[in-house]
């Protein structure tokens, strides 16, 4: 299978996978890039099963909206029970780099309201240390040098995304060269920095599952979690 063909598989296991989970009256999280609009166009089999969706773009919105399923703005909404995304790297603990597709910090926030975090990826994803794929980081535009100055001092090397405009107005910058050990510290430290709106390491908010698309088929991961027993 290509990478194409795992991204559908993993898209059409989030459907069966979250399925049983919903309610006439549930609202479903749904994130953005080329996995998360396969899961989409699959959950627009479903649309009778729930009530709507919250979205983590225009973009997946306005595709939601020609599938015929209601997008709902997260304000408008007590509950989101699951959010389904992709992600630029996953690690075994469930730790994630997204943004790839700039959507980041829409994408944390409904991640950080829904009760379950289902990301979906092909195996290229899977990595034991996070940090090959360059680290997005969204910025208010008046304060990209300075972010990015202070991101070479964290031993980074911070590239503007160029033409890029965030659905906030904001600008993104890869950081590359990041050997990212301790996500959550070096999430925290990275959101420190003034003029940063948030970064795409998601470690304070893992993903609950993973589903991952393998050759041999779709993989079902739960983070390990440390436990003082
Ligand atoms: O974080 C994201 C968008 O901001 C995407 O989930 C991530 O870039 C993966 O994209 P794709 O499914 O196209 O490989």
């Amino acid at each position: 299978m290509n990478q194409d063909q795992l991204k559908q598989a993993v898209a059409r296991a989030a459907v069966e996978y979250i399925k049983p989970k919903l309610e006439r009256n549930s609202i479903v999280g749904v994130g953005t890039g080329s996995t998360a609009n396969y899961f989409i166009d699959y959950l627009a089999e479903i649309k009778g099963f729930f009530d709507g969706a919250v979205a983590s773009s225009e973009a997946s919105a306005e595709r939601l909206r020609q599938q015929g399923i209601p997008v709902y703005d997260l304000n408008a909404v007590d509950d989101i029970c699951v959010y389904v995304d992709g992600a630029d790297e996953a690690n075994p603990q469930l730790h994630l780099i997204k943004g790839g597709g700039a959507a980041l910090t829409r994408e944390k926030i409904v991640a950080s309201v829904a009760d379950e975090f289902v990301c979906i990826a092909d195996g290229s994803k899977w990595v034991e240390t996070l940090g090959a794929f360059p680290l997005p980081v969204e910025v208010i535009p008046m304060s990209r040098s300075h972010v990015a100055r202070e991101l070479v001092k964290l031993g980074g090397d911070p590239v503007y995304r160029k033409g890029v405009v965030t659905d906030n107005g904001n600008e993104i910058l890869d950081v590359h060269n990041l050997h990212i050990a301790d996500a959550l510290s070096v999430e925290l430290a990275i959101n420190q920095i003034v003029g940063v709106v948030t970064n795409g390491l998601f470690a304070h908010r893992p993903a609950d599952v993973l589903l991952l698309g393998t050759e041999s088929g779709v993989e079902t991961h739960r983070a390990l979690v440390e436990s003082g027993i």
